[in-house]
């Protein structure tokens, strides 16, 4: 036997409690097939075994407190969960059951408040409802559609401003972070918001975004609820952030309703199920993210020269470097300066303008995009929690190019909404010239956002020296952008004509 060590993939566990599917339609089946497609174990506590066919449910059979209780002790020891998704919980003992669980979880939970069939039928028994709140404290997130919103918190749910309040409501009951659903808005009023398109609110105590995404037409719709709660508990079981978890949640949710199928063709009876598949990798699965409830506003940035990928991308912090790097054939850099600003920064920018111009070099400003319109710079050069104070309907009238830097799921989905020049991803590998809390993605990571939005360019930051610089090149991507190794290098005209050169081997 060799005595090298073995590498053992070890799924991450997701337990699904809810109800079980004749039909094998929605609940546990559902919930299985997306905790699958995002690479976790699922494990089962049935708390109803339910009997419906492709009209609905025709009976409710919940099982007994030891029932229920008897399959916690079975998994509690051997099999414990990174995240649990809660679905039906018909009856006091099953919520009772739960509960008692709970007392010693400290793990993930997502609450999926299944009150009623899609036909209308209530699947809970009455003190059920009231004992939610209960189950409030060790919720990380919970997901109502808008009758189950209005249900929990007695809240008249008919527009914008009532579903945040509902949501608010929630959140001082002490759930951590609410997902309203937004499949059922027919019943309520939206302000200048154009049809076709479903709307998804989140909030949690420090923040807030709506998810958009274009209708899709299509009756197998039957374990929409199931499938979304289950993929963002199988992604918060995968170690992603909260926000993340949610748009991961919805990219799967996409992919699934693209590939739900029928299982008749009769008419009145079509609703099939919905079919998660595996990891989302398809650019329209990406929801769009913005702060508010109006459709995305639409820009357009002109393209960085499609035909001339963006090459070495050398970030500098003075001009002066400009003069040093452009000659020796570098056709994008950045300029970044953190410790300078008034006339003393205006005059760098100028200056720096005025070079690339002569080089007939890319040059993008970092942050001071009013300077860089100002002096009309090829682009410039965001991060996400610039764009909080960038007018960016300016720099798209201005006529010029925007990068926009993504650390996360939740990060890109925001920057594919505004459609920029180019994306960033960083930190590629660990970085010192910048505290970051990202953990550094590695080239997996960076690929796989390349093959999920491959109409950018994209530009991989973040640690790339020249022993990596090789393997980053090999990934594809538009650009390769870093400070220290070229402005920390003993010959930095030396690193970047071999970098120059690696790039075009
Ligand atoms: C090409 C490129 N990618 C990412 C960054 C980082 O920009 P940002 O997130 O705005 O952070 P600061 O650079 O302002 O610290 C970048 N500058 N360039
Ligand atoms: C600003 C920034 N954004 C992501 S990584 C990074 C720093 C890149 O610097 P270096 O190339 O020295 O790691
Ligand atoms: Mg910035």
């Amino acid at each position: 036997m060799s005595n090298k060590e073995q590498t053992i993939d070890v799924k991450p566990i997701v337990w699904t409690v809810a109800g079980s599917d004749t039909a094998g339609l929605a609940g546990q089946v559902a919930d299985i097939r997306a905790m699958e497609a995002l690479n976790t174990h699922p494990c089962m506590i049935t708390t109803a075994v339910t009997a419906q066919n492709n009209q609905g449910v025709v009976a409710l059979n919940a099982l007994s407190y030891e029932q229920i209780n008897s399959q916690f002790e079975a998994l509690k020891n051997q099999l414990q969960p990174e995240a649990i998704k809660v679905g039906l919980l018909p009856t006091v003992d099953a919520l009772n059951a739960l509960s008692g669980f709970l007392q010693d979880y400290q793990g993930q939970l997502v609450l999926d408040p299944v009150l009623m069939s899609s036909s209308g039928k209530l699947l809970v028994e009455e003190g059920v409802m009231e004992r939610y709140p209960s189950l409030f404290s060790k919720t990380t997130l919970i997901t109502p559609n808008i009758p189950e919103l209005a249900a929990l918190t007695g809240i008249n749910v008919c527009d914008e401003a009532s579903i945040k309040a509902a949501a608010d409501k929630l959140l001082e009951q002490g759930v951590n972070a609410v997902l309203v659903k937004g499949g059922h808005q027919e019943t309520i009023e939206l302000d200048d918001v154009g049809e076709g398109f479903v709307h998804d609110y989140f909030v949690s105590q420090s923040q807030s975004f709506w998810l958009h995404q274009e209708k899709q037409s299509t009756e197998n719709t039957r374990g929409t609820g199931c499938v979304l709660a289950s993929a963002i508990a199988a992604a918060l079981a995968q170690k992603y952030s909260l926000e993340d978890a949610v748009v991961l949640g919805k990219m799967l949710l996409n992919q699934a309703l693209r590939n739900g199928y029928s299982l008749t063709s009769e008419q009145g009876l079509q609703k099939g199920p919905l079919k998660p598949l595996a990891w989302p990798q398809e650019t329209g699965d990406v929801p769009l993210l913005t702060s508010n409830m109006q459709n995305p506003q639409k820009y357009q940035f002109p393209a960085c020269d499609e035909d001339k990928p963006l090459g070495l991308y050398p970030v500098v912090d003075r001009a002066e470097w400009l003069e040093r790097l452009l000659p020796l054939g570098v056709t994008t850099i950045q300029l970044r300066v953190k410790d300078l600003e008034g006339e003393a920064l205006e005059e760098e920018i100028r200056k720096a303008v005025a070079i690339a111009e002569a080089h007939k070099a890319r040059l993008f400003i970092n942050d001071y995009w009013q300077l860089a319109i100002k002096y009309n710079a090829y682009g410039v050069h965001l991060g996400q929690e610039d764009l909080e104070a960038t007018d960016v309907s300016a720099i798209a009238d201005a006529g010029l190019r925007l990068g926009l830097s993504t650390h996360c799921y939740y990060e890109v989905a925001r920057a594919h909404t505004i459609k920029p020049s180019y994306l960033a991803c960083g930190p590629v590998y660990h970085t010192d010239s910048k505290d970051m809390p990202w953990i550094p993605h590695g080239i997996d990571n960076l690929m796989k956002w390349q093959a999920l939005l491959p109409d950018y360019p994209w530009v991989a930051i973040g640690g790339i020296n020249l022993e990596r610089f090789p393997r980053v090149v090999k990934t594809g991507v538009s650009g390769i952008a870093m400070i220290s190794a070229i402005t920390q290098a003993c010959d930095s005209e030396a690193i970047t004509k071999t970098m120059l050169e690696l790039f075009k081997a």
